[in-house]
């Protein structure tokens, strides 16, 4: 498969400059016709005179559009355009208006390219040029010319700079018009970039509230059992690591499949809400409660003893008994079993103190419900 590659894209310039040389050389060419008539000029200087006012304009543009860099070669153009001028003033015998249209007009073109060091690109070319005019066709000074020559040069250099004017203010209509789609542009992309941080802020809120959603129980908001394996893993490490003691309770409540039953689901949902905010209310900063089942919550609670694990269980079990939960004008009749075990006492890995715990909660359960117990040193699974 073959690549092409795009044609380099022609300066308006070069444009411009083959429709003025292209109507103006011509007027040049009649103006020195008349200005030559009568002085009887050899035939090549009319052959050359042909060539360089009828043909040089149309040879320069084919030039510069096969050029790799038009504007770089419509540059040299204006360069050999000075330096021609010069040739032909010097030629001419330096006839005063003629000589000074010609050097002002390739001077004005340098100088919008080039600005002021293109005027003396342009004084220095054409008097190259006049060196070999002169040379070439012998020095001789005429600075006189016909008035009507005289007249219609100045007319012609008149339209020509006229119209120099008129292209620079349509140039900076342009340029203006360019310049206001840009800022519409500039204020089109804030308002993108505006629309795209707050998708950005949104799509980073989403995230958050999709990590915080997989981490937390919908029904309570307390923390899920995922979340409790993570915090377990690091408080454990951190409890062996200060030599502290780390307890799990594991609550359940009791018969809560008859409140269900009785009562229907959205009371056994309202009563494990209560027991979330009871147990989310009574923890320290440090500790974690979580949902751990269905009707089964626990505690991780770093830095406690088996002792005062014991106490805050009971105070619990009391509180959610006080609870005062009604439906249908009955209050519900509340109790929780509590199993409570304490590392590194009881179980020796993360694993095996939830499983004490399990242990303590199953036999509370076992003796009749509605207390908490100690896991006992020595059970299976115990260090
Ligand atoms: N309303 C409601 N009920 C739930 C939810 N999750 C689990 N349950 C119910 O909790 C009940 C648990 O029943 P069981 O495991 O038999 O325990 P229990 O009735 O509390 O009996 P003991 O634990 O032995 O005292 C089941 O009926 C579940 O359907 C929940 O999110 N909302």
């Amino acid at each position: 498969m073959s690549v092409t590659t795009p044609a380099p894209r022609l300066h308006w310039i070069v444009t411009t400059h083959w429709v003025i040389r292209s109507v103006g050389f011509p007027i040049v060419l009649l103006l020195l016709a008349i200005h030559l008539w009568g002085q009887e000029p050899p035939l090549w200087a009319w052959v050359l005179l042909g060539v360089q006012f009828l043909l040089y304009p149309h040879l320069i543009y084919l030039r510069a559009r096969r050029a790799g860099n038009p504007r770089q070669a419509e540059l040299q153009h204006l360069w050999l355009d000075s330096f021609l001028f010069g040739a032909w003033a010097a030629w001419l015998g330096f006839p005063f208006f003629i000589a000074f249209a010609l050097f002002i007009s390739s001077a004005v073109n340098n100088a919008i390219f080039r600005g002021v060091s293109g005027i003396f690109w342009a004084i220095g070319l054409f008097a190259a040029g006049a060196l070999l005019g002169g040379t070439l066709g012998g020095w001789q000074f005429q600075p006189q010319e016909s008035t009507v020559v005289m007249l219609i040069f100045m007319l012609g250099l008149s339209v020509y700079l006229l119209s120099i004017g008129v292209l620079a203010h349509r140039r900076t209509l342009a340029l203006r018009k360019t310049r206001e789609s840009l800022r519409a542009r500039e204020s089109e992309l804030q308002a993108l970039n505006g629309a795209l941080s707050e998708r950005l802020h949104e799509i980073e809120r989403l995230q958050v509230e999709l990590r915080e959603q997989a981490i937390r129980d919908p029904l309570t908001g307390m923390f899920n059992r995922r979340y409790l394996q993570s915090t377990l893993e690091r408080e454990w490490a951190r409890c062996q690591r200060e030599k502290l003691p780390l307890c799990v309770a594991l609550l359940d409540i009791d018969h809560f499949k008859q409140i269900n039953d009785r009562y229907g689901h959205g009371a056994g949902d309202q009563v494990l809400i209560r027991l979330a905010q009871l147990l989310n209310d009574a923890i320290r900063r440090e500790d974690l409660a979580c949902r751990y089942g269905g009707e089964e919550f626990l505690l991780l609670l770093p830095g406690m003893g088996a002792d005062v694990a014991y106490e805050r269980a009971q105070v619990l079990r009391q509180a959610f008994a006080a609870l005062e939960i009604w439906v249908n004008g009955a209050r519900l009749s509340l109790s929780l079993s509590v199993g409570v075990a304490v590392a590194p006492l009881h179980a020796s890995e993360p694993d095996a103190l939830i499983h004490q715990a399990d242990l303590a909660l199953y036999a509370a359960k076992a003796q009749g419900r509605n207390r908490v117990l100690l896991a006992e040193v020595g059970w299976a699974g115990g260090p």
